[in-house]
């Protein structure tokens, strides 16, 4: 992909690896090999001081470049930068809720083992005949549970015995409509710091990038670790 000149490119460009337009970049590279943002699904925004990061839409994620990356005003939610010919990401509306929440970058993952989860719940509660609304992703008991935070309005992180709920919301046919039903599940599961999403994947969201990104490879192994379990007839729950 290439980069151009623009207005406000200084708002991009550094040589600081962290700087969120560098940051988002190398993310979404390491977030490809993982499996996470192939076939230009998925991505990552950053939050930092007045400014959001948003990475351009339908784009190989893996190959953008910081002249790539949109800048928004966080308060008044207008452009300050934009690339040419680009457009931002349709998942902008729902990185801009996890923003509202108090978190400083969100992850959105195609995840196979997130969509698999999500089927694997659907499958339940169609045996139980129980509705899919409310349905969530349950696990207790694993060591690595004990990466994601007790909530937004808790100290601390989950422990060893604590169960881990993670909400999944239905997809829907372009992803910037998902905002209204994410933003329930964020009302309904205060202390969430994740939102599944039928047959689609998962956004996850940190107080700052390396949060967001120990949560994102947190979840992501218990989603595999659930999926393996349930081929070896292994409970998620003991309760
Ligand atoms: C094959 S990707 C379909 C769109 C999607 O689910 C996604 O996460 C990517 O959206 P973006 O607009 O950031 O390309
Ligand atoms: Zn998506």
């Amino acid at each position: 992909m290439q980069g151009s000149a623009q207005a406000n490119d200084q708002l991009i460009l550094s040589d600081d690896p962290y700087h969120p337009a560098n940051h988002i970049c190398t993310l979404c590279r390491s977030f490809y090999n993982l499996g996470w943002v192939t076939g230009t699904g998925g991505g990552t925004s950053i939050r930092k001081g007045p400014h959001v990061f948003i990475a351009p839409s339908g784009v190989q994620k893996e190959l953008m470049r910081p002249e790539n990356i949109f800048v928004l005003d966080y308060a008044t939610t207008s452009y300050l930068r934009v690339p040419p010919v680009l457009k931002p990401s349709a998942c902008t509306p729902l990185f801009m809720a996890a923003f509202d929440m108090g978190a400083g970058c969100c992850i959105h993952t195609h995840s196979q083992w997130a969509v698999l989860v999500t089927l694997l719940v659907e499958r339940d509660a169609a045996q139980k005949g129980d509705k899919l609304e409310d349905t969530c992703f349950e696990i207790e008991k694993i060591e690595q549970i004990k990466g994601i935070p007790r909530g937004r309005r808790k100290q601390g992180m989950l422990g060893f015995f604590d169960k881990l709920r993670v909400p999944i919301i239905e997809n829907t046919a372009h992803e910037e409509d998902l905002t209204s039903s994410l933003e329930a599940a964020m009302d309904r599961y205060p202390d969430t710091y994740a939102v599944l999403v039928r047959r689609h994947g998962v956004y996850v969201w940190g107080d700052d990038v390396q949060k967001a990104k120990t949560q994102a490879e947190s979840l992501d192994y218990l989603f595999r670790l659930a999926v393996e379990m349930r081929t070896l007839g292994l409970p998620w729950t003991t309760s």
